[in-house]
Order: C-alpha cells, then structure tokens, then sequence
C-alpha cells in the first residue's frame, strides 16, 4: 500500500494524488488551479470569505470533509466489496400491473436518489434490492449483482451480507455502550483488536453528527441523528457491505453530503429514499417512482448542480441560525433570514 498522507498539514499536491476523490471533490466545488505546494490547512486557513460562501462549506466544513476523504483512502480495501461493479434491477411492474421498461444498472462508487410521492413506492424498491429479490416480490423485479442472479448462498447468508440498510428508526434494542458495540463488531469483521477503529468511527459520527458523543454513552441514549450517523460510519469505515441502502437522511442532524461522499469513497453503490431537495440532487441520478414503478431516471444536469450549490448555501445558513438558536440566542434581524444574496 503506498504511504498516505493522514494530515491535512501535507501539501495540498499530495493529498490529490493519494485520493482521486479529493480532486473529484474539490473539482465539483469549482476551484480551479489549486497552490499544489501549500499545506492543505493552510490554503483553507486562507481561502477567501467570499469563495467559502459560494461553496456553502464553512473552514471547518471544508476541513472536516477533506479529512475524511483522507480517512477513507487510507482505509484499507475490502476484498468483497470490491468484487461488486454493478447492480442492476430488472423492470417488474407497477401496482396496477403496468410494467416497468427499463432495466437500472448502478455502478460502484455510484449515488442513486429514489423519489417519488408518499406511497409511491420508494422503500418497496429499498427493500427489493435489500432482499435481492428474484421476481418474488409484490414488484415482480429482479436483482442482478456483477450482470448476474445472486446465489441462494449469497442471498441468504447472514454472515456477509451484501447490502447494508441504513433505516428512518434505528432503535437500538441492545443496551451496549457505543465503544463495546463497534469493538464487538470490529471482532466479526476480523478487524485487529490492536487498531484504533473504533476511535475513528467515533470520530467521523461526530464530524456527521451535530451533537459529539465518546464510547462510554449507551447506544440507547444516542439521538435518531446521532444513531443514524454512528450506523453511516460503521457502514463505510467497517461493514463490508458493497451496496448502501438509506431511507432519508434527517435534514437538521446529519452533515449529508459528508455522508454521502464518505461511503461513495469506498466505492459503496448507494441508495437514498428521500424527499429532501438537497439530497435529492446530491446523486448522479434519480429514479422517479410513481403507483409503484419506476416512471423514469433522471441524470442530474449541470444546471441542476448548480442549484444544488445555492441549496447548500441556503442549508449551511439555515444550520447555523439553527446552532445559533440552540445556544439561547435571539435572531432578531431579518436580513439574517432574506437570503437577497442569493
Ligand atoms: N410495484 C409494486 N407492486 C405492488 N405493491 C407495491 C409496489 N410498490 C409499492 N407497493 C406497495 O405500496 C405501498 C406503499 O409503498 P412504499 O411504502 O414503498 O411507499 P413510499 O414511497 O416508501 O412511501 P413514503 O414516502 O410514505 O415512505 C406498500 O404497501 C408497498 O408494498
């Protein structure tokens, strides 16, 4: 494994090279020429108000981000994982027995929004591609991994379970404290007792979640924002699972884009059933369900990216007058909330 870089006090030149994904990503918030040579904290230490502004990320933000990128390329691969390039879904039908025409490949690596009305059947097809149906479904569809029907072995084993489902309740039943349930799980992963995994994991939850939590809390105690984002990290830093399922990501808790980058950086395929506009185009594609099929997939556009950017924008400052009110403070003057600068 080549030597990574860990820190963001390396030039900003190494940090692109180790991780494609950190130049895909700074690429996609328009910085064009970047000072190769200038320590990565201090380009951010520098970066102008203005241009933070127009990415939607504040420094921290934008650090917190980068590092994680970081994390993920140090990560080492996963055999299994890697050995899923493509997941398709053969058309069923819909609920009046209309068909669905097309066939959905998604590729790894790949982020896929599902939309559609209340009752249109968005988890229908979550839970289609979670059990790996083969026309035994009320959809009728048919799920292929790598261009082929999965194996009754692969479909059923309990042990390695291809598809990770990140879901709106993640109820803990379990009275472990967050430290023993990821050291448990680090153990039937195999993961060296030795490494510091568990830390991380924490570590990035943290950098999802608003409110920080250590190992000793009690996964009982974790809010919904909290549990779902120890669940993302555990599902990027230390399930094997190549497939992501996620039924909506709560708008007020979680860092999503951080989220979502996290396990596209482990090449995951993911899927997200959301109503959130920001999520929304936050995939390269979405599948847009209605009376139950597949009515059609949309490619995001570039002027759609470009939407997505002022969405971000109007997100961050709704975050921090959120943060803002949650430490007691008024926001009395209205040009906090006009967003004319948009
Ligand atoms: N293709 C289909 N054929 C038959 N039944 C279907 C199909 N798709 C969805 N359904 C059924 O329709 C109902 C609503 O679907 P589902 O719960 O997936 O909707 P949803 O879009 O996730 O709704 P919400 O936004 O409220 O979460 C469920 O009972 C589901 O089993």
């Amino acid at each position: 494994m080549p030597d990574l870089p860990t820190s963001l006090g390396q030039p900003l030149g190494r940090l692109l090279q180790a991780s494609p994904r950190i130049a895909a990503f700074l690429d996609g918030l328009g910085f064009g020429e970047l000072p190769t040579d200038l320590p990565a904290e201090l380009w951010i230490a520098r970066l102008p108000q203005a241009t933070l502004l127009d990415v939607g990320l504040d420094r921290e933000q934008l650090a917190g981000h980068l590092r994680l990128l970081l994390e993920s390329a140090a990560a080492p691969p996963d055999a299994m994982q890697e050995a899923i390039h493509t997941l398709t879904i053969r058309g069923g039908h819909g609920k009046d027995g209309t068909e669905e025409p097309t066939d959905l490949v998604i590729r790894a690596g790949e982020i896929v929004c599902v939309v559609g009305p209340t009752g249109a059947g968005k988890s229908r097809l979550l839970a289609d591609v979670e059990c790996l149906a083969q026309g035994d479904s009320p959809s009728g569809r048919q799920v292929l991994l790598n261009d082929a029907a999965p194996t009754a072995d692969l479909r059923f084993a309990s042990d390695r379970k291809l598809v990770a489902q990140i879901s709106q309740n993640m109820n803990f039943v379990v009275d472990l404290s967050v430290g023993d349930f990821l050291a448990m799980h680090a153990a039937c992963r195999q993961v060296d007792a030795g490494s510091d995994v568990v830390e991380r994991i924490i570590a990035v939850a943290n950098t999802l979640a608003g409110e920080r939590f250590g190992p000793g809390v009690s996964l009982t105690q974790l809010s919904g924002g909290q549990a779902r984002a120890l669940m993302i990290a555990d599902a990027a830093l230390l399930t094997a699972s190549p497939i992501v399922l996620i039924d909506e990501i709560e708008n007020a808790g979680i860092n999503r884009r951080q989220a979502l980058d996290l396990l596209v950086a482990r090449d995951k395929i993911v899927l997200v059933s959301t109503h959130d506009p920001l999520l929304a185009l936050m995939g390269q594609r979405r599948v847009v369900v209605r009376q139950g099929r597949i009515a059609e997939v949309i490619s995001t556009s570039d002027a759609e990216r470009q939407v997505l950017r002022r969405l971000e924008q109007v997100d961050s400052t709704l975050a921090s007058l959120r943060d803002r009110l949650r430490r007691g403070e008024r926001i009395e003057d209205p040009a906090e909330a006009s967003f004319a600068w948009l």
